[in-house]
């Protein structure tokens, strides 16, 4: 089944289907999942705890992130309460938006996630077919346990980006962004909070690193240049090639200037992921970056770091404007989504609850968390008051009373 990247306009049910007022599209796309639905829970916290509870000890403290910084994040979402507007005609709604000249089906977006087949063998090329199904833009991990062309493959003509792990090889670095061009890939998205892995106290007392075993690291093992890096010995010793990505991966003195060298290799869209001071949203700006996603990783890598949503309008502020923000880290229903986008970012990216999705039920899992979000998305908004994203401001929300 595949749908086209079109949410809404149209009143009228699919035949013989009693209409509860979501747009067209959204009916259509949860119709076509009637026969295969797995049925996972619907509520979040639910959905978390049978994923977990599906889960190895390793995958499931790998996919943990610190308490307190993941708890900030969803604390954060929370605190704002959205103010619903009455008798407002939302009959015909359009949950679509347009980033960098492309449309796509809603303000949402796959986050990109590495080494997704520890959760489920489905992994990676699982993701990438639910995302095509629903037409939402899944954004390719560097630390895939496919590569990306793979992916791609699976995905038809359906959207996809690349996120990039700006490794020590610029060799590595100027190939992969080459084939995430050839890949058809709308825009590459720089992570820059992940130059070192993070004390991760569970991943330390399961004694678990997923590369360590090879997993992960896909798009280094076909890369050219990568490849051609390897010193002979090491070619000819299979934990050569994991040695290397290990050396490489770590970057911890990339900085600022840095970004000239990236500007000038692609003509793509270049979004700085990881961005949570107004300081930093300018400067990216100066070094003509074209978007921002304001992030803490999940909470994965600063504990105590500021929740995502309470780092959204001082960097929507400061870029006033000039590029969009996109935001993750907590996203875990539709409400969510619009009240980041009143915050001021014009998407969101959805990490965790996906990935809960592929581990119960692989492929089948991830279309049902999705339609789930998108029927969601749309109830929610026509709900608040809204037919399309654009209507949202910050008079949208407000902030609970202290
Ligand atoms: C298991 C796991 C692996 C991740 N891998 C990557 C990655 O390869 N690249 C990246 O930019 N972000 C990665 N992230 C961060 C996500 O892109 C996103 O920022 C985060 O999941 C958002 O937080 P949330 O899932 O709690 O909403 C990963 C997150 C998790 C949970
Ligand atoms: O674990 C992570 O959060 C992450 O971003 C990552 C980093 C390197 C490889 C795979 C995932």
């Amino acid at each position: 089944m595949r749908v086209r990247h079109n949410y809404g306009m149209t009143r009228t049910p699919p035949e013989g289907r009693p209409s509860i007022g979501l747009t067209r599209q959204t009916q259509v796309y949860l119709a076509g999942l009637q026969q295969q639905r797995p049925h996972l829970p619907v509520d979040p916290e639910r959905l978390e705890r049978a994923a977990h509870a599906a889960m190895t000890a390793e995958a499931s403290g790998y996919l943990d992130g610190m308490p307190q910084a993941m708890q900030a994040n969803l604390d954060a979402f929370r605190r704002w309460r959205i103010v619903p507007r009455m008798l407002r005609n939302v009959e015909e709604r359009d949950l679509g938006i347009t980033l960098f000249g492309h449309h796509y089906p809603a303000p949402m977006l796959l986050a990109p996630i590495g080494v997704q087949s520890i959760v489920h063998p489905d992994g990676e090329l699982g993701v990438a077919r639910a995302a095509a199904s629903a037409g939402l833009p899944l954004i390719f991990s560097t630390a895939s346990s496919a590569p990306l062309e793979h992916l791609a493959a699976a995905m038809g003509d359906a959207p996809r980006w690349f996120q990039l792990y700006w490794s020590k090889s610029e060799g590595f670095n100027a190939s992969i962004i080459r084939r995430a061009e050839a890949a058809g890939c709308h825009a590459l998205v720089v992570t820059l909070d992940t130059f070192l892995l993070a004390w991760r106290p569970r991943d330390i007392e399961n004694a678990y690193l997923p590369f360590i075993q090879g997993v992960g690291i896909a798009n280094y093992l076909t890369d050219p240049a990568f490849n051609a890096e390897l010193a002979a010995p090491a070619r000819d010793h299979p934990q050569g090639a994991i040695e290397h990505f290990l050396r490489v991966f770590t970057n911890p003195a990339l900085n600022w200037d840095d970004l000239r060298w990236l500007r000038a290799q692609t003509k793509l869209p270049i979004l700085l992921k990881g961005i949570l001071h107004p300081d930093d949203a300018r400067r990216a700006l100066d070094f003509g970056m074209d978007g921002l996603v304001v992030s803490n990783h999940g909470g994965r890598q600063v504990e105590g770091a500021v929740a995502s949503l309470d780092a959204l309008p001082a960097v929507v502020d400061a870029v006033e404007g000039r590029v969009p923000v996109l935001l993750d880290s907590g996203v875990r229903r539709a409400s969510d989504v619009i009240k980041a986008r009143a915050l001021g970012a014009q998407a969101t990216l959805l990490g965790r609850p996906y990935l809960w999705g592929l581990a119960l039920a692989g492929e089948a899992g991830v279309r049902e968390v999705l339609a789930n979000m998108l029927a969601d998305l749309d109830l929610t908004l026509a709900l608040s008051g809204h037919r399309t994203f654009d209507e949202l401001t910050r008079a949208t929300v407000v902030r609970e009373p202290a």
